[in-house]
């Protein structure tokens, strides 16, 4: 196996980095995207001061991935499993100009405990220049087919989540989780004006996230939905794991299958992918 670990946080960890400087870290833990910078660039992704670590907890920031069930929407834990379980490391290896980390999940008794199904998750992370693409492939290993939900739950850096813009939205069904009630994006852009939750529907191409002197933008395949999250000032107040007033300094924009479960046959693979560039 061509992998050497570093620690972050007291955590194993893999460290990629390309010829052209571009730098991630990616924990065991959760296969958890903590660090994204991109060649001659700053960090992208936010990761809380007072994130918590270890087997049993989900990291407050970067990239959780969320598998079998988003949120609450199913009897599962709230957004799955997978992201407060370690996964096995492994590929490390720098390709064609690209930084490429490999990790596994795999089904096990506890899974199946309350998960009753066989599966195989891999997640590769590949970066190079200003571009980062996260891929997950699901495998059904079992005898019978399963639907899941899932997301890649991004948290995004930023300077003033009430002083950015996110474009690639108009026109957009969406389910309002604050407001609890549907909508659709009718402006051009979307603005942040406090506490956010919405999951976009069918979304039909890119989004980008644009502030001064700093744009994202965001694609993605396999997945359909998007979903934007910012807590807001009451209920970050309320996280244990996150600065009260952070919240400011992030917004997520996730690429998410939530609507339509997919639906894998045994022996078949789902790939979904989200590619960032800025
Ligand atoms: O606090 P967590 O379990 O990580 O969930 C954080 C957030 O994830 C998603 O974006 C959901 O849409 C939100 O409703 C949820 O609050």
């Amino acid at each position: 196996m061509t992998v050497q670990l570093s620690d972050f946080q007291g955590q194993p960890a893999l460290r990629l980095r390309a010829p052209d400087g571009a730098q991630a870290t990616v924990l065991l833990h959760g296969a958890h995207l903590v660090s994204w910078v991109p060649a001659g660039g700053e960090e992208q992704l936010y990761l809380s001061p007072t994130a918590r670590y270890g087997e049993g907890t989900s990291v407050r920031g970067g990239v959780p991935v969320i598998f079998p069930q988003f949120n609450q929407r199913g009897p599962l834990p709230r957004h799955g499993f997978v992201r407060s379980r370690a996964w096995q490391p492994v590929e490390q290896v720098v390709r064609g100009g690209c930084a490429i980390g490999v990790l596994r999940f795999e089904s096990d008794d506890t899974t199946r405990a309350i998960w009753p199904h066989d599966f195989s998750l891999e997640l590769t992370i590949s970066i190079t220049g200003r571009e980062l693409d996260i891929e997950l492939a699901v495998t059904n290993t079992g005898e019978t087919a399963f639907e899941f939900t899932g997301a890649l739950h991004t948290y995004l850096r930023c300077l003033d989540v009430l002083r950015l813009q996110v474009e690639g939205l108009q026109n957009v069904a969406y389910e309002d989780a604050v407001l609890n009630q549907p909508g659709e994006q009718w402006g051009d852009v979307l603005t942040v004006l406090g506490e956010l939750d919405r999951i976009y529907f069918n979304v039909p191409g890119p989004v980008t996230l644009r502030e001064q002197g700093h744009r994202v933008h965001l694609s993605q395949s396999g997945f359909e939905d998007v979903v934007t999250w910012t807590p807001g000032t009451e209920r970050c107040a309320a996280l244990p794991d996150m600065p009260d007033d952070d919240w400011r300094q992030m917004l997520c924009i996730e690429a998410a299958q939530i609507a339509n479960p997919v639906r894998v046959a045994p022996g078949e693979e789902w790939i979904g992918m989200q590619q960032l560039r800025t």
